[in-house]
């Protein structure tokens, strides 16, 4: 049977990058993306305001929607001290299964906890299951029409603290302008938008950084 996309991303990783070393997986995923097939991880030009962001804030307790292959999580998960924790959420079993080996290629399991199944199910399970009081950061990047509902949903499960930092990709790109116009219009929230491009593209796109203020 034809193997599927993420599959060949997988191979490219295994063959072109470095056991325990996620900048080399990074860097073969951004070279399959580019040069074999494009595909939906952040990419390198996004990827690096992904990195500023992490790096500045240096939380311990982060969240992640939508995993796809791995390529954030092992982005986020490198920038993190060895004590930090990552949930990362996906809903697609195959694509799972493929981040999976992908975060183990890279050396970061011990960081990265990947849990299967829908974010407005596993979001209010968050406390009693893993433990989590808050998050420290949350980044957004699964379904589009799920940014606004599971973020009202992290509010009422008390998930968010002052201070927490969501960052949500892909606001032009595909857009979430329903997610936009909240979290620029509430008084809970102080927003402000990173202009970038589509991964691996010309087309414009961006990161929308908002901070809740409880
Ligand atoms: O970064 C992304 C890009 C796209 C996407 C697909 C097709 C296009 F034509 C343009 C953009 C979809 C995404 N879905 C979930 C999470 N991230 C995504
Ligand atoms: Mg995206």
């Amino acid at each position: 049977t034809r193997s599927t996309r993420p599959q060949r991303l997988l191979n490219a990783v295994r063959k072109h990058a470095t056991r325990g070393d996620p900048q080399s997986v990074i860097s073969a995923i951004d070279h399959f993306c580019r040069h074999s097939e494009w595909a939906m991880n952040i990419g390198d030009e996004k990827g690096s305001i992904l990195d500023s962001v992490v790096s500045e804030l240096n939380p311990e307790k982060v969240l992640e929607l939508g995993t796809y292959c791995g390529y954030s999580t092992v982005r986020i998960a490198r920038l993190l001290p060895p004590g930090a924790r990552l949930i990362t959420l996906e809903f697609n079993a195959d694509y799972a299964a493929i981040a999976r080996q992908v975060i183990a290629w890279a050396g970061l399991e011990d960081r990265v906890q990947l849990v299967e199944g829908a974010s407005e199910d596993w979001i209010p399970r968050m406390k009693e299951h893993f433990g989590i009081e808050t998050f420290d950061f949350v980044f957004l990047d699964h379904w589009k029409d799920r940014y606004l509902p599971d973020t009202k949903l992290m509010e009422d499960c008390g998930l968010l603290r002052k201070g927490t930092v969501l960052l949500a990709d892909n606001v032009i790109c595909p857009g979430v302008p329903d997610y936009l116009q909240y979290v620029r219009n509430s008084l809970s929230y102080k927003s402000c938008y990173f202009k970038s491009h589509l991964e691996y593209t010309k087309a414009e796109d961006g990161l929308e950084k908002s901070v809740f203020l409880g």
